[in-house]
């Protein structure tokens, strides 16, 4: 099928900022999965626990290009009014400043205008990021509320696929899917 697929991996399992040895197994596991693919490039947000499991992805994929991206790390994307939100959220949020608001929009516009987009040929993108990051393309691709990103947990190393073709909406293929995580 022609298109963009993007594949969002959220990092595996971690504690301390590092990966655990459940973490490490995800995380081949997810690679071992993806090594069926031709994926154009590995991409991934800075912090340990995502580049720890992108190295380890990356060891299942010979000649794939790995490269670090700000836009696939972890930050909070836009909220639109944080007062509007519902009680749990605006909890959840209350530390947050204005600066890190406005990084983390910016961040994650970016974010969709480098992967977002659709593709006349077969592509693949892999993207070893976190929860937040996985939950706002989500948002995206069904057309929600900016807010929307928020609850919408993926687990560690599962996978959600979301497909770009021209002249369509985004089609979401596939959401924390963990069946390769079953062993
Ligand atoms: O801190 C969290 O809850 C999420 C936010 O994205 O990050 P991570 O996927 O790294 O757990």
């Amino acid at each position: 099928m022609t298109g963009r697929f993007v594949h969002l991996v959220r990092h595996g399992e971690a504690a301390g900022g590092a990966l655990t040895e459940t973490g490490r197994r995800q995380a081949a596991a997810v690679g071992a999965r993806m090594a069926s693919l031709p994926i154009a490039a590995l991409h991934h947000g800075p912090l340990p626990r995502a580049a720890e499991t992108a190295r380890i992805v990356a060891s299942h994929l010979p000649g794939v290009p790995v490269r670090e991206s700000e836009v696939c790390g972890d930050y909070i994307p836009p909220v639109g009014d944080p007062a509007a939100l519902p009680r749990v959220f605006r909890d959840f949020l209350a530390e947050v400043t204005e600066e890190e608001y406005a990084h983390g929009a910016a961040l994650a516009r970016a974010a969709l205008a480098t992967f977002a987009r659709p593709s006349e040929t077969e592509t693949h993108d892999l993207i070893v990021t976190h929860a937040f990051t996985v939950g706002w393309f989500l948002r995206d691709a069904l057309g929600a509320p900016e807010p929307r990103w928020l609850g919408q947990n993926a687990s560690n190393c599962a996978l959600t696929t979301i497909l770009y073709r021209p002249g369509r909406p985004p089609a979401l293929v596939a959401f924390n899917e963990a069946s390769h995580l079953v062993i």
